[in-house]
């Protein structure tokens, strides 16, 4: 099963099992010592005992349905409709949907690719109960997870606009996202946080990525991207590389060197101790069923000391101790210009204690290298397999100074290339919220609408970007050239709908494009990624001439979290100039 699919399970799953597993867990150790005796050593007490718990099972099942199915219906009566199953199972007896729900519904691929594609139809009222409109697309609607718990699927920019910007704060990220996104990025980073906690984060980190703190870090980007090109010099010209991976080792590089003055030597094979530390936490991060087992009974089975989970702590360890050392010297160093002595100058009330400092470095870590490394690997095979793009690439950057950022920053074919790649393989290429309180939010086509406290929401950002309804019948194809006549719309809750086409440009507003996301729980590292980007991007296509086996539309990705290619290989050749 792929991770996208898998992600739509952890939520609700997590959520509704986090309940019962305390209640039982707490039961267990209260009884279970109590009935040790019976259950041994009586045979037939253990077939009551055995039976009680399958009936306590199915009345709980039973309950959970019901309670879900009434939050069900509260939704369908205000017009939200409903994803039809369309392979039921006959062994589940016609209760599929209050049992499982969706999700044994086939999914050809499981890449997010192809999930993405198929929300669409979905999100415009086709394979959907209870949507006969042809005047409008609801641009919402409902599946049902375990137990039917509902799941909404909001594309409407203006229940984006109350969910991402004006409630943000109410819109919580749900505990499951928590448990799995907190193994990368430590449970008190930005990502993982909610309410005045995240405030008091943002408001520390905030000065870190304004672009008075980022210039500073240019030539050390610039250096890095050097030294990588180097390294790519020593492979022949005829040689597939896997800039899948390749990538990653820059990107590992500069966050290393700016973020936190320390050297991961990514492009050694053998690395330092805490790059092998980090790619073993990393490697253990597969949706695999046991994997989210751990993730929902993070203080039972999570605890249990599989080979799996012994490789993580043990990566895990290192890689706290070699942070704590990083953030000793940091605080020795007064001038030092990386984003940890920032953070450190920006927090001298203390206003994060040292395990926040930890997990905030560790954010920067786990947040700031893998996404915008699969951003780069996908520019790269993309450039590749369009020669002609590439080619006019070339010539805007041809007289280009890579120091001169002003000017970078401004190349619009560059711009377009980079705006282009995030939208058709945004690395964050889903999201999920969760109603912390009963809300009513507006909507485009449903009107006002009322969403229960606990409510699990899934935002699909890539579907959106994919939309031919925003962004034309070429919506699926990855064409640089659109942006020439693109006006990004700024401000709230619009429906762009009716006026798509304003003078032969096409407008597009904040929630049809969002590969950061936006308002107070955006990208922090915005600035910080696109630098990058432009960077390497600029560096790699002045030097070389970028060629791939792999044919447009080949891509692979693995999809844990963020969104990655898997099978970026790239033949590079030194442009005759350079
Ligand atoms: C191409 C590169 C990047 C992409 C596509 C990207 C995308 C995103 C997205 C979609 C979110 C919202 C996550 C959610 O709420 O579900 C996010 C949040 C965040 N990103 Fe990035 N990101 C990138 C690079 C970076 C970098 C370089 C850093 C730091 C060095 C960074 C740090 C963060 C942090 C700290 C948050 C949490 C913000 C908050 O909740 O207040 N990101 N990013």
């Amino acid at each position: 099963m792929g991770g996208n699919q898998l992600s739509l399970i952890l939520d609700p799953v997590v959520t509704t099992a986090h309940a019962l597993h305390a209640n039982a867990a707490a039961a267990l150790v209260t009884y279970v010592p109590q009935y040790q005796h019976a259950l041994t050593k009586v045979p037939k007490t253990r077939g009551v005992i055995a039976a009680s718990l399958a009936a306590v099972t199915a009345l709980w099942i039973a309950k959970q349905s019901i309670q879900q199915a009434r939050t069900a219906r509260k939704l369908r009566a205000q017009g939200v409709p409903e994803q039809i199953i369309l392979h039921p199972k006959w062994w589940l007896l016609g209760l599929q949907r209050y049992l499982i729900g969706h999700l044994l519904e086939p999914v050809p691929d499981m890449a997010g690719a192809i999930r993405s594609e198929q929300q669409i139809p979905l999100l415009h009222g086709k394979n959907v109960d209870g949507w006969d409109r042809t005047d409008q697309v609801p641009l919402i609607y409902m599946n049902r997870l375990f137990f039917g718990s509902p799941s909404l699927v909001v594309a409407d920019p203006k229940a984006l606009h109350a969910m991402l910007s004006a409630h943000s704060y109410t819109f919580i990220k749900p505990e499951t996202s928590i448990e799995a996104i907190g193994m990368v990025t430590g449970n008190l980073g930005m990502v993982t946080i909610n309410g005045d906690v995240h405030k008091r984060h943002r408001r520390i980190v905030n000065p870190l990525f304004n672009m008075k703190t980022l210039m500073p870090l240019l030539p050390v980007m610039i250096s890095s991207l050097d030294e990588f090109c180097a390294f790519l010099d020593t492979f022949p010209h005829s040689t597939s590389l896997p800039f899948h991976e390749m990538s990653g080792q820059l990107t590992l590089n500069v966050i290393g060197r700016t973020g936190m003055n320390y050297e991961f030597n990514a492009l050694a094979l053998e690395g330092t101790p805490i790059t092998r530390a980090y790619n073993e936490m990393q490697e253990v991060i597969e949706f695999t069923p046991w994997f989210l087992l751990c993730l929902m009974y993070p203080n039972t089975l999570g605890r249990i000391p599989t080979a799996s989970r012994r490789q993580f702590w043990r990566g895990h360890r290192v890689m706290i101790a070699a942070i704590k050392d990083m953030l000793t010297r940091a605080r020795a160093e007064p001038n030092g210009t990386s984003l940890i002595h920032e953070l450190i100058r920006q927090n001298e009330g203390n206003a994060l204690n040292e395990y926040e400092l930890v997990c905030e470095t560790q954010t920067f870590l786990g947040a700031g290298h893998e996404t915008t490394s699969s951003s780069l690997a996908m520019a790269v095979l993309l450039l590749a397999q369009f020669p002609d793009v590439q080619d006019n690439l070339a010539k805007e950057l041809a007289a280009v100074d890579l120091g001169d950022y002003e000017t970078l920053s401004k190349l619009p074919r560059l711009n377009s290339v980079i705006n282009e790649t995030m939208r058709l393989f945004p690395p964050g290429n889903l999201t999920f919220r969760e109603a912390g309180a009963d809300i009513t939010v507006p909507t485009t086509a449903l009107g006002p609408l009322a969403l229960p406290k606990g409510l699990e929401i899934e935002i699909p950002i890539r579907a959106i970007h994919m939309d031919t309804s925003i962004w034309g019948p070429d919506a699926m194809e990855w064409n640089p050239q659109r942006w020439d006549t693109i006006d990004l719309v700024q401000g709230g809750n619009m429906d762009l709908s009716a006026n798509r086409i304003v003078n032969g440009r096409r407008q597009i507003g904040p929630y049809d494009y969002f590969p950061f996301l936006v308002g107070p729980r955006g990208c922090i590292g915005r600035q910080f990624a696109v630098m990058e980007l432009r960077l390497f991007i600029a560096g790699l296509v002045r030097r070389y001439k970028l060629a791939t086996d792999l044919p447009v539309g080949g891509e692979d990705f693995h999809v844990a979290i963020t969104m990655r290619p898997t099978n970026a290989w790239v033949r590079v050749e030194r442009r005759a100039q350079e």
